[in-house]
């Protein structure tokens, strides 16, 4: 453990803070210590309510009264200023960046640099530049924000936030940052985090994956159903017991058994291009899990946009059980019986405004109930089980998407496509922001499908999960097959060696 002073007080410490929303409470007294100079990660199941506590920090949502917060032992009203007065600094998923303006533009706004009230473009640049330097993040600080690469631009928006406004004790939030990052980019960011703690600042982490929580923390408080349930130093910690601590109860393994029976072709691909994939031939069987990995720019990316039509084909042929699938037609491919569940859920996968059971059966509206009509009923009933087996929270059909966890949504979508009778699924990153238990659901699922005979894609970054989950891993370098692992030779060191080997794509070179 580093930098953590025992004797100074709490960077911010809060109390008492409940939130209940229309009469169903997401938070309920959590205290959160957080101790200047550590990383204090924040874990808890989908719907825990970790989103809920960092909006309340940034003073997006109200709390219920009752609630008290100081910092640096300075008492300070929990609400909209909060962040303000207590050098809150948040990178949310998104970034907030403007793509077409330059790194130095992006850094300054919203704000401007401690201490400079005008400065030409130049020295603006030259400025952003040494700033950029002194945490070691090797960006150009002329480039266009929207030529650099995910990696490139998380390190950007983490510097920037700590380089607004007079505070020097920030305090640093971070939602899911490593959610869209391939893993060696994962470590450029971990990096620079490590030098924000030696600078002494505060970072409060929140993510699922375990592996970040061990190789990052210094502590971690655990939500579970809006009550805190354990602040503990990692050091006693091991992963078992981490998990014990979210869940509640035991997860005997995260990836289940399971034995390889492909059959014949169901999926191919011929000369595939498009996007950053410039010649891929693949073929998945019926019954197998076929991996897609790579780094950023390596073309996996767009390998489920490419077969399912989504994004544009310039090259190639696709087959589903021997047909020809047209490209760019994502209607023709669900009348093949492909299924695709999307990275990007909120632009891509779900109608927010719609109901859970409405999202459910979007994809096959046709055949339930008599006459193919539709009672609102047998919906569902049709939809019921698909909510329990997935253990989206809260159980009710009838909730309205949008109110809804990330991770429940992603379980949503799963459900969605696990019951349209497809037989041919794209799943990308199936399990991003879904927490330990929903995974295994997930996972037990996706052999479900497979032991049925469907044949599955599963582009993943997480590099662990293709190694456990596939059958084979093609991994993509450059928009090429680099390499094609069988179940037995797939590691995550194996994987992750195959995508830099040789040539590391040119974006993430960058950093
Ligand atoms: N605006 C809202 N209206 C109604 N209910 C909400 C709203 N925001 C959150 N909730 C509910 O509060 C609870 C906590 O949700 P929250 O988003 O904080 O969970 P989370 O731990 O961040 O989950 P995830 O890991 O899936 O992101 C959930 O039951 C959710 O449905």
């Amino acid at each position: 453990m580093s930098t953590t002073v025992a004797d100074r007080p709490a960077a911010l410490s809060v109390r008492g803070l409940s939130k209940t929303f229309q009469g169903q409470q997401a938070l309920r007294q959590v205290a959160l210590d957080l101790q200047p100079g550590e990383i204090h990660c924040l874990l808890g199941q989908n719907g825990s309510g970790k989103s809920t506590l960092i909006k309340i920090l940034a003073g997006y949502h109200t709390p219920d009264p009752g609630s008290e917060a100081s910092v640096f032992g300075t008492e300070v009203e929990v609400g909209p200023h909060m962040a303000e007065k207590s050098g809150l600094r948040f990178i949310h998923q998104d970034l907030g960046m403007i793509d077409s303006l330059s790194v130095a533009d992006n850094m300054s706004l919203g704000g401007s640099f401690p201490g400079r009230f005008w400065l030409s473009d130049r020295q603006h640049v030259r400025h952003s530049q040494a700033i950029l330097d002194s945490y070691g993040v090797k960006v150009d600080a002329a480039a266009t924000i929207g030529e650099l690469s995910l990696a490139a631009r998380t390190l950007v928006a983490v510097v920037r936030a700590l380089h607004f406004g007079p505070a020097k004790d920030a305090i640093l939030v971070l939602d899911e940052p490593t959610a869209a990052l391939a893993e060696a980019d994962k470590q450029l960011l971990f990096t620079l985090l490590r030098e924000v703690q030696a600078r002494g600042q505060t970072i409060l982490y929140v993510t699922h994956l375990l592996q970040e929580v061990f190789e990052l923390g210094d502590r971690v408080t655990i939500l579970r159903n809006g009550s805190v349930v354990a602040t503990r130093p990692l050091a006693g910690l091991d992963h078992d017991s981490l998990i014990e601590l979210i869940l509640g109860r035991k997860l005997e393994a995260l990836y289940p058994d399971h034995e390889e029976s492909a059959g014949v072709a169901v999926l191919q691909a011929e000369h595939l291009a498009g996007g950053n994939v410039k010649d891929l031939s693949l073929s998945v069987r019926a019954g197998e899990i076929v991996g897609v990995v790579g780094l950023m720019g390596s073309g996996a990316e767009d390998v489920p946009h490419l077969l399912f039509g989504s994004r544009p084909r310039a090259a190639g042929v696709v087959r589903v059980d021997g047909r020809d699938v047209p490209p760019d037609a994502p209607a023709a491919s669900i009348r093949a019986g492909i299924a695709f569940s999307p990275g990007e859920r909120k632009r891509l996968a779900v109608l927010g405004e719609w109901s859970v059971r409405e999202n459910i059966t979007l994809p096959r509206l046709k055949g339930l109930g008599r006459l193919r009509w539709m009672s609102r009923r047998a919906e569902g009933r049709d939809v019921a089980p698909y909510v329990a087996k997935y253990g989206v929270h809260p159980r009710d059909p009838e909730m309205r998407l949008a109110s809804l966890s990330g991770g429940n949504q992603q379980k949503v979508v799963i459900a969605r496509w696990m019951r349209s009778g497809a037989h041919v699924f794209l799943l990308e990153e199936p399990t991003a922001g879904v927490d330990v238990g929903a995974k295994r659901a997930i996972y037990d699922a996706i052999l479900q499908a497979a032991a049925g005979g469907s044949a599955i894609l599963l582009m993943t970054s997480d590099f662990d999960e293709a190694a456990s989950m596939c059958d084979r891993v093609l991994v993509l370098r450059d928009g090429v097959l680099g390499a094609s692992v069988p179940r037995a030779e797939a590691t995550t060191d194996r994987l992750l060696g195959e995508s830099i080997s040789r040539s590391r794509s040119k974006d993430s070179l960058h950093v």
